[in-house]
């Protein structure tokens, strides 16, 4: 390190040559290059500051981070500078790629479990490193796992990390909801206490489901619904049935991270010690393994992205179709969201019942064979829902009802989970939503790409346009004319305005009802989808774009957040060349009013349903005090009531068995009365008696 430190990497854009790109992030793209002073091949990470929104405090404490970091298993920088609009990091070359990219393109199943031992020590190092200087890192997942030729493991990405020592502003950032949805600890979504480095322990558990499965559990869900599975759902985790091929300590480790409760989580110190590290081997043993036979990672780059433009294209009847655009708009789901009840309910009606099962509700025992593609894991913990779980009292004990019991149940279950939902938590996933500062083009004529294109980096320029060139020879005759158009007439695109309070058309209900869209939902190339990861999400953004084609209305370019992130300590969202300084305290109306007012419209909905079975009930009660006949017919109104809460089916039957009372006392009187009668006659007779007498 220390020599490292010595040899002094410029500050000039001129002084690097940029070789092939090896890597794309929600904001950044990766470049491998030459520094021709010091002729050393280095990765540059090039972020457009533009389309990082406000987030110049997050990018300044990655950078710092990423200079200050002293541990092998630590991806460092060695400088950064600005270029343009363009913030360059030089960094080491990680000629073996990412995790993620070495699973996409070589074990689509996942890795072996002493490879998945390898990885994760040398992952666990860094974070024993991480923690102990007072970083959480919040964005453990293969994706950022870096790999180099001679198996060298390194943690990348400290994009979201956070410092356990902040104090005052910065403290506030350890309130925020930050990080990728699949990978996100619950107690980082709930955002009841804050949280700590134990977050990372959570992440580190479902990365080991990644590397063990190949993709994240939950991860072809849309985020929202992902938010709600980790938090309703028993933790994900090894299945004995599914999972035969790995061991019991593999488990155990598993299961040892993923707790929901952080304080029962262990730390990665002792993690560490676990005897699971027992099958780790030599970083030796990864480069025979896992590296060996591999393309270089530029052309690995290109074919994923070449095969994902290739999926995209072929769906591309789809993405014309108007109301698929707002699918797929609702597919990457971030920017466009709405935090709203009844989109909630569509949701889990979109989602086929045998993907809905939740942990909790798949017997362990069944020994059924488990779909491939399902990301659900775990019905080995299923059955023991946590403690901590959410509570749901109407939630079903099995899926077996039907398609249509399953979805309902589901939607129930939802209602229940918003019901439980505390406010805060309520806000916080509305507030994972960035909404994107203002790209309809009201405020400016032109997009980020536009400006892009105008004062990009030489370099870069270049590079884009052999990517354009290339990616029109992918894409074949039918892509090619939509590919072939360049960035800036695309930026003509106008982005669909970033309201919380989602058009009409954006969910109805009418467009959940065919089978087709169900597939469209669920695409066969599920274990190619994957919300969380960047790579993909930025082609489907770019593809979508070009097959859009001729509708440049709406839908077509929405930009995503790789990371969810708002709340506490966060300003308005407000662009880099905007004018206005990043990390204000005070929120903007707009913002302000975008994130509160899909809250306040949801628990305005409910009350207003609310409002109405109360004047139903109002009504039968008043009924009830006239004569004993009316009773049953009110009973029987009431019973007609569609029961939609547990609460009101409690006040349902507290206003019945009022009514029984009712109607017993007023058989009581009318005996009474009888009695009465009968006495009065008798004692009348009496008296007649006495005084005959
Ligand atoms: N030093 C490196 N050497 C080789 N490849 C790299 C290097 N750094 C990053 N990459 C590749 O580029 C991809 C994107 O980089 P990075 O994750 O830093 O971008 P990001 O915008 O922060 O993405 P994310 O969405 O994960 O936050 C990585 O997943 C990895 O595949």
């Amino acid at each position: 390190m220390a020599r490292m430190a010595e040899r002094k990497f410029p500050v000039d854009a001129k002084d690097y040559k940029l070789y092939e790109e090896v890597g794309e992030g929600v904001s950044a793209t990766v470049y491998r290059a030459l520094c021709i002073p010091l002729n050393e091949v280095v990765a540059i990470k090039v972020l457009d500051l533009e389309k990082c929104n406000n987030d110049l405090d997050g990018i300044r404490r990655e950078v710092q981070t990423m200079c200050l970091i002293d541990h092998p298993n630590v991806l460092r920088a060695y400088c950064s500078f600005t270029t343009g609009h363009h913030l360059w990091v030089v960094m080491p070359y990680m000629a073996g790629g990412s995790c993620l990219h070495i699973i996409k393109t070589a074990y689509p199943d996942g890795f072996e479990e002493p490879v998945i031992a390898t990885l994760l020590r040398e992952v666990l190092k860094a974070l024993v490193y991480l923690h102990a200087q007072g970083h959480i890192h919040r964005d453990v997942k293969a994706g950022n796992i870096l790999i180099d030729t001679n198996g060298t493991i390194k943690l990348a990405d400290f994009g979201v990390a956070a410092c356990m020592f902040d104090t005052g502003d910065r403290q506030r950032s350890r309130n925020t909801f930050v990080g990728t949805p699949c990978w996100m600890a619950p107690e980082v979504m709930q955002q009841l206490h804050g949280y700590d480095f134990k977050a990372d322990i959570w992440s580190f558990g479902i990365t080991a489901l990644e590397l063990a499965h190949g993709h994240a559990p939950f991860s072809k869900y849309p985020p929202m619904k992902v938010l709600l599975m980790t938090l309703q759902n028993a933790p994900p985790g090894l299945d004995y049935e599914r999972d035969k091929r790995f061991s019991k300590s593999f488990r155990e480790i598993v299961a040892a991270c993923l707790v929901k409760d952080p304080k029962k989580r262990p730390s990665s110190e002792k993690l560490l010690k676990h005897p699971f590290f027992k099958h780790a081997k030599s970083n030796e043993y990864l480069t025979r393994t896992i590296l060996e036979g591999l393309p270089p990672l530029g052309d690995r780059f290109r074919m994923l992205k070449a095969k994902e433009a290739d999926f995209l294209v072929q769906n591309k009847s789809l993405y014309e179709d108007k109301e698929h655009l707002s699918q797929q708009e609702y597919i990457r789901g971030i920017s466009a969201w709405n935090f709203n009840l009844e989109d909630l309910k569509n949701q889990a009606a979109l989602i086929p019942d045998s993907d809905v099962v939740s942990n909790a509700d798949v017997p362990s025992t069944s020994g059924k064979p488990r779909d491939g593609n399902n990301d659900i894991a775990s019905p080995s913990e299923s059955q023991s829902p946590e403690p901590d779980r959410l509570p749901s009292p109407d939630r079903p004990s099995s899926n077996s009802g039907g398609h249509m019991e399953g979805s309902i149940n589901d939607i129930h279950d939802l209602e229940d989970s918003l019901a439980a939902f505390p406010m805060k938590p309520l806000q916080a996933l509305k507030g994972c939503f960035d909404v994107c500062e203002d790209d309809s083009g009201t405020g400016s004529p032109h997009s980020n790409d536009a400006i892009q294109s105008d004062i990009e980096h030489p370099q870069v320029q270049s590079l884009r346009k052999v990517e354009n060139l290339e990616s029109r020879k992918d894409d074949g005759e039918n892509a090619g004319q939509n590919s072939s158009l360049p960035r800036a007439a695309v930026a003509g695109h106008k982005k669909p305005f970033s309201s919380s309070l989602m058009q009409d058309n954006v969910l109805s209900p009418k467009k959940f009802l065919g089978d087709g869209d169900r597939e469209y939902l669920q695409p066969k190339y599920t274990p190619e989808r994957n919300h969380s990861g960047p790579l993909q999400y930025r082609q489907k953004k770019e593809i979508v774009s070009n097959t859009a084609g001729d509708d440049l209305s709406e839908g077509a370019v929405v930009q995503r957040k790789g990371r969810f992130k708002v709340t506490a300590g966060d300003g308005p969202i407000n662009s880099f060349f905007g004018g206005v300084s990043g990390g204000s305290p005070i929120p903007s109306h707009s913002s302000l009013s975008a994130s509160i007012l899909p809250s306040l419209q949801c628990i305005l909905q409910q009350n207003s349903m609310q409002r109405e079975e109360l004047i139903k009930l109002i009504k039968y009660v008043e009924q009830s005090s006239g004569p004993v006949e009316s009773v049953e017919t009110g009973a029987n109104d009431i019973l007609q009531i569609p029961a939609t809460t547990s609460r009101e089916r409690e006040l349902q039957s507290q206003v019945i068995q009022l009514q029984q009372s009712v109607g017993g006392l007023v058989e009581e009187l009318q005996r009474q009365k009888l009695k009465n009668a009968q006495l009065e006659k008798k004692l009348n007779s009496v008296l007649k008696k006495d005084e005959s007498s």
